[in-house]
């Protein structure tokens, strides 16, 4: 059976439910069905699922931990010996691969020749035949060309061989070998397993499906589940073919399709299909199964800032109306596009999570340039502009004018790096005599606000790590030329790749979905930008006037900080921070010490009762603020930058009484003064 199903349309309720259903009718006896999944948290949750329905015994596991189980079941049978370890990381032994071949590379060169390694090994390409099958394809990876690529992996292949280890992708090679070589261990395990169901199936590839060919061993009791319109990574050698293919290989075969969309609005589901052109593209043409909503829109900013703050500011808004943060998510095409939105909500003061990606500050590169320019504003007496001196030390941290043609990871590596750049373009151009050291003050300010962890909040997330989840309300930032499609997909497969990416995007949002691009990167900077062509299909729905332009985007003027100045010397004030005290960082604070420490220990104890971190109380800024403004009534407390609504509503009582100099409210209701 071949169940096509949309985005949204229950897909592991449906598997489950047919398990389930084979079972209580007798059809299946539970330890004879195997359902395999790509992630051990699909494995886990249909585990749990068909436990719910009363199905116990079923195995529900990844490719990798059906066939590592098998592996070391039938090792001592079909090799002899223990069976060996498998590695978790290849980058050790591709280090001691490329030393053997005198190659130096830094961390990300050997994170893309892992991938590269991977990549071939699950298209069963061997190293031999590597250079001749991979040409039409790119040039080289890591700086290497193909021929030195090929070396690299025979050598790590003679490291794993000498230190008796086998990575991921050979225990599925191994149990491929083992099942064809051995008619016996194949016997039994068909005998031990006698129904399929693979969930997620456009995602195989092909070592997986020769896998599951040998499993099924001819049988036709296989059930494959998937949506070609959420391919997204072709790249790791997944191909939506097998699942397209499937009613061509298996004539008999049933197809199912599942088209009820249960998860999003006909709103959003009628841009979904706009913009996949379903049919046409081998999804299928969903159909919204829920109460009305809001029309999601699409809204231009003038520049990448202006955007990143304007969707903070209605994610503050949608916070205050009494949405929880981590209903919300802000999704972007390239993990670079985080800072923008990390700095934005955290001015907002609210808190968030990055999903399969770490922090901007957390970053290994980001905090490595951060130690480099920190060095260069020791000795920064040059008069050439900030841009130019940030760029020349990001060198040493492996920026270069060009990005890297191949390898993800030196890619995203560069576009951290690049981030850095930009920023320091933007705040070069907003305080024309910032220098490193001013710089590295902001780096750090921001680095600060940012850095709290959080579990609740609202989640960044690249549109690759947002497979497969929810929320209600999705903003997906940078919906333009560049970077929907990404600047470098090149050629029409890569393209569709990038159409089915922004899909899987809409379809994650249940009620609001909220669109926006930018019409500049920087400040100031040339409105290039035009809407991503991936719109146009729902232009109308989405108030795009023509093909190429959304409502005009306002002046970068009301982008630009308004000036503000010092309240004790004058001076304008530069960074957000300031502006929010309302006093430069020279100048000495004018708040009474006593009450600052006072509203500390409150925020202290107010964050360990509600388990957050102080930041999401209130940052340093606002309490500061607050400190030195001194309000002792509830208007004045939120006439403050970074005092909302909510916080108005949870804190106001408790910060005038800590001004007041008298003691919160402990719990037995009475107010004791301090003094
Ligand atoms: N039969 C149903 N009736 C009502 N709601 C349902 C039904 N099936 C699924 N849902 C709900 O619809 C949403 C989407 O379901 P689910 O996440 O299983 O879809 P999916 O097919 O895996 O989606 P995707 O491939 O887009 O990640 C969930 O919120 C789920 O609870």
């Amino acid at each position: 059976m071949c169940v096509l199903a949309g985005a949204g349309t229950g897909k592991t309720r449906a598997i489950t439910h047919r398990i389930a259903y084979g079972v209580w009718s007798g059809a299946y006896q539970p330890h004879q069905v195997l359902a395999v999944t790509f992630t051990a948290r699909a494995a886990g949750e249909m585990r749990t699922r068909l436990r719910g329905l009363g199905v116990p015994g079923v195995q529900a596991r990844t490719f990798h931990a059906a066939a590592l189980r098998q592996l070391q079941y039938f090792w001592p049978q079909a090799v002899g010996g223990a069976p060996p370890d498998v590695v978790a990381h290849k980058a050790p032994a591709v280090a001691e691969a490329a030393g053997r071949l005198r190659l130096r590379l830094d961390r990300p060169a050997l994170r893309d020749l892992a991938s590269e390694i991977e990549w071939a090994k699950v298209n069963l390409i061997t190293p031999q035949a590597y250079p001749a099958a991979v040409q039409h394809l790119r040039d080289g990876v890591a700086g290497l060309d193909l021929t030195a690529v090929a070396r690299v992996m025979s050598a790590y292949e003679d490291v794993k061989g000498e230190r008796h280890v086998i990575d991921f992708e050979d225990v599925l090679l191994l149990m491929v070998g083992v099942l064809d070589a051995h008619p016996r261990i194949a016997a039994s395990v068909r005998d031990q397993y006698r129904h399929f169901v693979v969930d997620e199936y456009q995602d195989v590839n092909p070592v997986q499906q020769q896998l599951l060919e040998l499993w099924a061993g001819g049988r036709d009791e296989v059930c494959v589940v998937g949506d070609p319109a959420q391919t997204i990574y072709s790249f790791t050698g997944a191909s939506p073919k097998h699942l397209l293919e499937f009613p061509k290989r298996h004539p008999d075969a049933t197809v199912v399709r599942l088209v009820r969309n249960y998860r999003s609005t006909p709103q959003i589901v009628q841009v979904a299909n706009l913009v996949l052109g379903s049919a046409a593209r081998g999804g299928v043409d969903l159909q919204a199964q829920r109460e009305a909503g809001p029309a999601p829109t699409l809204t231009a900013y003038p520049d990448d800032v202006a955007e990143a703050a304007g969707v903070a500011a209605q994610i503050r808004k949608l916070v205050d109306a009494g949405t929880d943060a981590s209903e919300i998510a802000v999704l972007f095409r390239t993990n670079a596009q985080s800072e923008a939105v990390e700095s934005a909500l955290a001015r907002q003061d609210v808190p968030y999570l990055v999903r399969g990606g770490e922090r901007f500050f957390s970053r290994p590169e980001v905090r490595q340039a951060i130690v480099l320019l920190r060095g260069a504003a020791r000795g920064d007496s040059s008069t050439r502009p900030l841009g130019e001196v940030v760029r020349d030390v990001l060198g040493g941290a492996g920026w270069s004018p060009q990005q890297p043609a191949a390898g993800a990871a030196s890619r995203e590596r560069w576009e951290s790096l690049q981030a850095l750049a930009n920023l320091s373009d933007d705040l070069a151009a907003v305080d024309p005599e910032m220098r490193i050291p001013g710089l590295v003050a902001e780096l750090d300010r921001r680095a600060a606000e940012q850095h709290a962890p959080t579990v609740q909040g609202v989640t960044l997330a690249s549109l690759h790590a947002a497979k497969g989840l929810e929320w209600e309300v999705v903003c997906i930032i940078g919906c333009s030329e560049g970077l929907l499609p990404v600047s470098m997909a090149e050629g029409a497969e890569r393209i569709e790749e990038e159409r089915r990416l922004l899909y899987v995007g809409l379809t994650r949002a249940r009620r609001t979905l909220l669109l926006s691009w930018a019409a500049a990167r920087g400040a100031g900077g040339r409105a290039g930008r035009s809407p991503s062509r991936f719109l146009r299909p729902a232009g109308r729905l989405l108030g795009l006037s023509d093909a190429t332009s959304a409502r005009t985007p306002k002046p970068a003027a009301k982008r630009a900080p308004r000036p503000k100045n010092c309240r004790t010397c004058g001076t304008v004030l530069g960074s957000a921070a300031e502006r929010k005290i309302g006093r430069c960082a020279e100048c000495p604070p004018t708040y009474d010490e006593a009450t600052f420490e006072r509203l500390r220990d409150w925020r202290l104890a107010t964050s360990r009762d509600q388990d957050v971190p102080a930041f999401v109380v209130f940052t340093d800024a606002t309490l500061t603020a607050i400190a030195e403004s001194g309000p002792t009534t509830l208007q004045g407390l939120a006439d403050i930058a970074g005092v909302g609504p909510r916080k108005l509503e949870l804190y106001g009582a408790d910060v005038l009484t800590v001004l007041a100099g008298q003691k919160v409210d402990d719990g037995t209701g009475k107010n004791t003064s301090d003094k």
